[in-house]
């Protein structure tokens, strides 16, 4: 385990073996219901550039934006339960991302929604393709840190770092090859209310369009 930003990131390398990983890689894209979300900013339809879908007993609040989630399967549960083997807590949401290639991203942002409480524990499994993984301070432009994030990883986010910090996975337009995360969150309190409309379009993959 490598802990970086005083041990507020814990990366841990190659916690399921290459074969695993692509095992994992093959049964999250083939199996999950995803969803290509579509919601207003400013009166201009837009899309979210990555297929989402949440699992778990709570709902998420991702910008306003709030989805049901689906109920554990088996799969998820077992990779749930071996997330929190080594992140030393309990999960109860988790959300799922497809980045279907270099020109998916998430942009800044810190998981920090009243939901997740005061220093959330937010364990993260990457599969798939290797994509950049970039931590700023809260007001400054540039990355302090810079990561790539290999299948079968773990990268464990803890203490304050979601107040200090954010996070981003940069579009690389170079990347072809389809990348599936899962962060899975402790969330408490009251059922977040949506701020903004989303319309969601139930989607597979591959792609057919
Ligand atoms: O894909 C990743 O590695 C990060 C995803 C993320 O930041 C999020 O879902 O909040
Ligand atoms: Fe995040």
């Amino acid at each position: 385990m490598i802990p970086l930003l005083d041990d507020r990131i814990r990366l841990t390398r190659g916690f399921f073996a290459p074969a695993r990983a692509a095992e994992l890689l093959a049964a999250l894209l083939g199996d999950t219901p995803w969803l290509a979300v579509r919601y207003e900013n400013a009166g201009r339809p837009q899309e979210l550039p990555r297929w989402t879908v949440n699992y778990g007993e709570r709902s998420y609040d991702y910008s306003g934006l709030v989805f049901t989630p689906l109920p554990w399967t088996p799969l998820l549960a077992g990779l749930r339960d071996l997330a929190e083997a080594q992140a030393e807590t309990r999960f109860n949401a988790l959300i799922v991302q497809l980045y279907r290639d270099g020109a998916d991203g998430v942009n800044w942002h810190s998981d920090d929604s009243p939901g997740v409480g005061a220093d959330p524990i937010i364990a993260s499994l990457s599969f798939g393709a290797t994509r950049r993984f970039q931590v700023r301070r809260k007001g400054e432009r540039e990355p302090c840190l810079e990561l790539e994030l290999h299948a079968g990883d773990l990268l464990v986010m803890r203490g304050d770092l979601q107040h200090t910090h954010q996070h981003k996975v940069p579009r690389e337009p170079e990347v072809t090859a389809p990348r599936v995360n899962l962060t899975f969150r402790t969330l408490s309190g009251p059922a977040p209310q949506p701020a903004v409309a989303h319309t969601s379009r139930a989607v597979r993959w591959p792609a057919d369009e």
